[in-house]
């Protein structure tokens, strides 16, 4: 039987479509009930095969729904340098998902045909999965489709996703950027860590103890193989680690950023030094309480200023020359922009939500550093800032102050999985950076004060109706909104909000700052009701706050 008869053949028998649910590639690849999901996975499992085979090259597929209920699941293409698929194959993943058993072939072959894929050509695919239920089954689906098409599959298990993409990447690059194996991840990770901290750590106000929610996901076990590395300069405390929680359940990075509150599970008393991670370990925010017991949230935006500000350091210091900025999207506070370009003077780029967006924006830079408000994000450096710095690292003609300044940075971008934002990598990040300032995390925090916000979901009939602009702060449609967004955005000082329709939830996003709290619970909530009149919201208005 040749390949394309087999695939379908497969699919007939053991992963058939039984609904005509769409099932569209979206943010984050395709999300949604497990239920749905098993002829999707044999799906991509033999899109995988030709990703493979057209790139001559190990590609990664991941299994996880990320920050979202167990009871979800989904799937992610990763490419061969631990990057996002290209737009063209997002599409054929659409295509191929959605078309009938029969139509299978047809698909593949006008994949085959645009891509010109050599079909002979070995396909080797990595697999891995988060500790979701239903990611066993799932995992053996993509299995089977990569089988179906004579493709090779190598399953690691449980990882979390940046692990997978440092391993893909790893494997491509032959080596240069890390050994491709779970263990090469702790080493070179936890070893750039313990010689940063050896030469510099434990100084002023830094303590070297975090109190960690890993949302009972796949992080708690990863993260638990490097705290025992690391624990001459880190002590972790884990909780929600899945021995009895519910995954993501009141507790991870998504929960404690959109309910700007402290997860179930973790006891914290003023002064403690927390962090959370989401269901997958790619993202990350710290928080800690105040001697008021007020809670103070550290996301995205503050970490990529903490971040920005030391590499900008470390760069001068080191008497280099590299351009270096900052990628965020709309979500991002307000006051971090303003704090950033302003008081920093580091360049802010925005661009649309959706990791890839923001990866691909901070390739414009020599250092690139990109996160999302909600914690996801990482560091990326040009080949050529990445020569220099080893280069200037090993310069025997520098001032003692310029060689630490390299050294340092050559250690510090060997702590950094530059493929994806990464919660473990992070987080010893942050550490270094904490530990080598001498700053406790309210000291952190004083960076500069977020603006208060809020952020709201509307359901409504037909989420596509939303359609934006200007990096997705401006509505286009449906008609009128924005006029009514400008008028309420108008009556509030420091006001600003914007809505989007969401790529991984049947919702519209509405988001608000203002000057207090009350306010920008105020604006969001009447964003939401307008979304709601003129985009056809379904079900209860949105409630008063
Ligand atoms: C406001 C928000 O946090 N949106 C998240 C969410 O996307 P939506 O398109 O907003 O559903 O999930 C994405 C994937 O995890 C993440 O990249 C993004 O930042
Ligand atoms: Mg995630």
């Amino acid at each position: 039987m040749d390949l394309l008869s087999r695939a379908v053949a497969v699919a007939v028998e053991k992963h058939p479509r039984l609904q005509d649910k769409i099932c569209t590639y979206g943010t984050a690849g395709f999300r949604t009930k497990a239920e749905d999901l098993d002829h999707v996975m044999y799906r991509v499992g033999l899109l995988a095969v030709l990703a493979a085979r057209s790139r001559q090259a190990t590609i990664g597929v991941m299994i996880t729904a990320s920050h979202n209920p167990e009871e979800d699941n989904g799937v992610k293409l990763i490419d061969q340098f631990g990057d996002m698929m290209p737009q063209a194959w997002e599409v054929y993943a659409t295509q191929l998902a959605n078309t009938t058993d029969k139509g299978i072939p047809a698909v593949l072959q006008s994949i085959v045909d645009v891509e010109k894929i050599d079909m002979s050509v070995k396909a080797v695919v990595f697999i891995a999965r988060d500790t979701r239920p239903s990611s066993v089954s799932l995992s053996q689906a993509v299995q089977d489709g990569i089988q179906a098409l004579g493709g090779d599959s190598k399953d690691f298990g449980l990882l979390t996703t940046p692990q997978l993409h440092y391993i893909v990447c790893c494997e491509n690059t032959k080596g240069d950027y890390g050994v491709p194996s779970e263990e090469g991840y702790y080493d070179k990770m936890s070893k750039a860590f313990l010689s940063l901290q050896n030469e510099g750590a434990n100084q002023g106000n830094y303590t070297p103890q975090v109190y960690l929610d890993a949302a009972n996901g796949v992080g708690a076990p990863k993260v638990t193989e490097l705290a025992g590395r690391i624990s001459k300069h880190l002590q972790l405390q884990i909780v929600n680690d899945g021995s009895q929680g519910k995954l993501n359940y009141r507790c991870g990075a998504d929960y404690v950023k959109i309910q700007q509150c402290a997860p179930e599970g973790l006891k914290v008393e003023p002064g403690m030094r927390c962090a959370s991670f989401d269901g997958d370990a790619d993202r990350i925010v710290y928080f800690f309480l105040d001697d008021q017991r007020r809670f103070h949230l550290m996301d995205g935006d503050k970490i990529a200023t903490l971040v920005a500000g030391y590499l900008q350091e470390l760069v001068r210091g080191s008497g280099l020359s590299l351009n270096l900025g900052l990628v965020q999207t709309a979500y991002a506070n307000g006051s971090s922009t303003k704090f950033i370009t302003q008081t920093m003077k580091v360049p802010v780029a925005c661009v649309p939500t959706g990791v890839k967006h923001l990866h691909h924006k901070a390739q414009d830079f020599e250092v690139g550093v990109y996160f999302e408000a909600n914690g996801h994000g990482t560091v990326i450096f040009s080949k050529g800032a990445q020569d220099k710095i080893r280069q200037q690292s090993k310069d025997q003609s520098l001032s003692p102050e310029q060689k630490k300044c390299a050294v340092r940075l050559a250690s510090v971008m060997d702590v950094i999985n530059q493929t994806v934002g990464d919660a473990m990598s992070d987080m010893l990040l942050v550490e270094v950076i904490l530990s080598h300032r001498g700053w406790s995390v309210a000291d952190w925090d004083a960076m500069y004060t977020d603006l208060p916000n809020r952020q709201i979901k509307i359901k409504v009939q037909d989420r596509t109706v939303v359609q934006t602009t200007d990096a997705e702060r401006k509505v286009t449609s449906p008609a009128g909104l924005q006029e009514e967004i400008d008028r309420l955005v108008s009556g509030f000082t420091n006001g600003r909000s914007f809505v989007r329709p969401s790529g991984t939830e049947d919702v519209v996003r509405v988001y608000a700052e203002a000057d207090t709290q009350g306010n920008a619970d105020q604006l969001a909530h009447r964003v939401g009701l307008a979304v709601y009149e003129k985009a056809g919201g379904v079900g209860d208005k949105p409630a008063a706050p």
